[in-house]
């Protein structure tokens, strides 16, 4: 097996492996970031808050395009990154939204994810098959609240302001399965590609020597009655196609998404129903459901004095096996439409039985960004709690809470800084609204456990932003819920990636709680 895939990645030429397939990526854009500012106006000494939100990031799409029926132009471009979000700015105006970004494929492409270490092929994301079909694969990252957003009565002069949110970023592997109805397979030199021309308007390159056509060929074919199909003309078979030899293993998957094929056997050449036999046993061999396919005999070059000559024993013996072939010469173009007419009739038939599932419903196509969206919308008290009684730790999982800490920690560039060990975990002090310690770096690096949490770019927010996200917690009910399940003193708790410990005494800075008579708050561990 190694020695035939060797072989045959070696007589490829590199337009050939990638024709139907590519590696991109993608990238979202990311949102602008909300800023703090104020208004300064002559005679106007203390202006309100007007930092305006910055802009959402671009999307990302992904599109089935006629005009494209090859994954070819993917060899020169590989990344596709929206624009990100124009920042806030004063005077409450808001950022510009970032440019989407359309990727545009051949229609009949399957997009992977890429797969990770050790997995062999990634998920199935969507199968573009329509021209025209449109998905929605990356939304670009919401920008940032400025600070006049956050103006309230309790805080008439905020200075806190969110980041944009990061656009989500991914590498795709695509593949390419052509869309016809009707697929044109042979040995090399049979007339395939003369066929093809024959009943439609495409023009491929037809020669007197094998392997001529090396990239499919894609035709549409109209019928007298207001009826068309698209035909498409594969390369040649050889024997042992399907071990990897010669070309036509590369594309004989291609018709796998064709209704019905269309043999075409060279009446001239020395044994035609020798030659009948090899391409059906190349079908098979590469896949049974590709043989069970239904199909249609053409004998083609009856122009020709040999093929005539040996025209009655070779449709003598196929009609001892039940089949009827057709006598045609392409390039004469004769027998060539009752050929066509009766491929439409079998196209019919088998489209009326055919599987329509496979065919994936376009609801499903923005499935990557709508399941991005539920998990940017989770609303905050969607949240599970689990257990672990060894080491007294309390997990807190749900989408909507760990987005939460995630932007804590995006915007928490300042533990960062501090300790870059501590990037993960979070232990933080200040429920008490300490400040900070914003000294030196090096020494709050010597402290395993930092005080202060910082979050959001803008000196003095801190407490601001801590508050939202202590209040976040006790309003949605992770802190009723601990105490139903018996959290005790002393214990961690554990949301998304940042630890924190319980208390049992009431947190003095959050006065709701006081009111409500609850007990116990989360505090940063110290
Ligand atoms: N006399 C005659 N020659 C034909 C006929 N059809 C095709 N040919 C010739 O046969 C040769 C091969 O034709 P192509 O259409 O390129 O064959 P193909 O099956 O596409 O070949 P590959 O792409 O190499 O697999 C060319 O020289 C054609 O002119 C026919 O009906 N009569
Ligand atoms: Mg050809």
């Amino acid at each position: 097996m190694e020695d035939d895939k060797g072989e045959k990645e070696r007589g490829l030429p590199a337009v050939m492996r990638c024709f139907d397939r590519a590696k991109i990526y993608v990238k979202a854009g990311d949102g602008g970031n909300g800023v703090v500012a104020f208004r300064r106006e002559k005679f106007v000494p203390l202006g309100g808050p007007s930092g305006g939100d910055g802009g959402r990031g671009g999307n990302v799409y992904i599109e089935a395009d006629l005009s494209m029926n090859s994954l070819l132009p993917f060899r020169k471009s590989v990344h596709f990154r929206a624009g990100r979000g124009g920042h806030g700015q004063g005077r409450n105006q808001g950022g510009a939204k970032g440019e989407d970004v359309v990727v545009k494929v051949a229609p009949g492409t399957v997009v992977r994810e890429a797969p990770g270490e050790g997995e062999e092929e990634g998920a199935v994301l969507m199968e573009l098959v329509r021209p025209g079909q449109r998905s929605l694969l990356l939304p670009g990252g919401r920008g940032g609240k400025g600070n006049a957003s956050f103006k309230s009565g309790n805080n008439k002069v905020p200075r806190i302001a969110e980041n944009g949110e990061l656009g989500p970023e991914m590498w795709l592997e695509l593949e390419l399965k052509l869309v016809a109805d009707v697929g044109i397979v042979g040995a090399p030199n049979a007339g395939k590609s003369t066929l093809l021309s024959a009943i439609s308007a495409a023009q491929p390159t037809i020669a007197n020597y094998p392997f001529t056509t090396l990239l499919p060929n894609l035709g549409v074919v109209s019928l007298d009655y207001d009826a068309t199909m698209v035909v498409a003309d594969l390369p040649g078979l050889l024997e042992g196609a399907h071990r990897g030899y010669g070309l036509g293993h590369e594309f004989l998957r291609h018709t796998e998404r064709c209704s019905v094929l269309v043999l075409v056997v060279d009446g001239s050449g020395q044994q035609p129903d020798y030659e009948f036999d090899a391409v059906c046993l190349e079908l098979e061999l590469f896949s049974p459901e590709l043989a069970e396919k239904p199909y249609i005999v053409a004998y083609n070059k009856m122009d020709l004095p040999e093929a005539t000559e040996k025209w009655e024993s070779f449709e003598e013996k196929l009609v001892s096996r039940g089949i009827r072939p057709f006598c045609i010469s392409a390039a004469n173009r004769q027998g060539t439409h009752e050929l066509i007419c009766a491929a439409y009739e079998l196209l019919r038939k088998s489209k009326s039985v055919e599987n329509t599932e496979a065919w994936m419903d376009p609801a499903n196509l923005n499935y990557v960004a709508d399941m991005i969206s539920r998990e940017r919308n989770t609303p905050m008290n969607e949240f599970e709690i689990t257990h672990d009684s060894s080491s007294n730790t309390w997990n807190v999982i749900g989408a909507g809470i760990h987005r939460n800490v995630k932007d804590c920690e995006t915007e928490s560039s300042y533990a960062k800084y501090k300790d870059p060990s501590i990037k993960r975990v979070i232990r933080g002090g200040g429920p008490n609204g300490e400040r900070g310690n914003e000294g030196d770096p090096a020494e709050a690096s010597k402290e395993e456990t930092m005080k202060g949490f910082s979050i959001g770019l803008n000196g003095g927010g801190y407490v601001d932003s801590l508050k939202r996200f202590q209040h976040a917690l006790e309003a949605c009910g992770v802190n009723r819920s601990l105490i139903k399940l018996g959290v005790k003193e002393g214990d961690t708790v554990v949301v998304g990636e940042m630890e924190m410990i319980w208390s049992n005494s009431p947190d003095k800075f959050s006065s709701s709680n006081a009111k409500k008579g609850l007990a116990g708050s989360i505090k940063w561990r110290q």
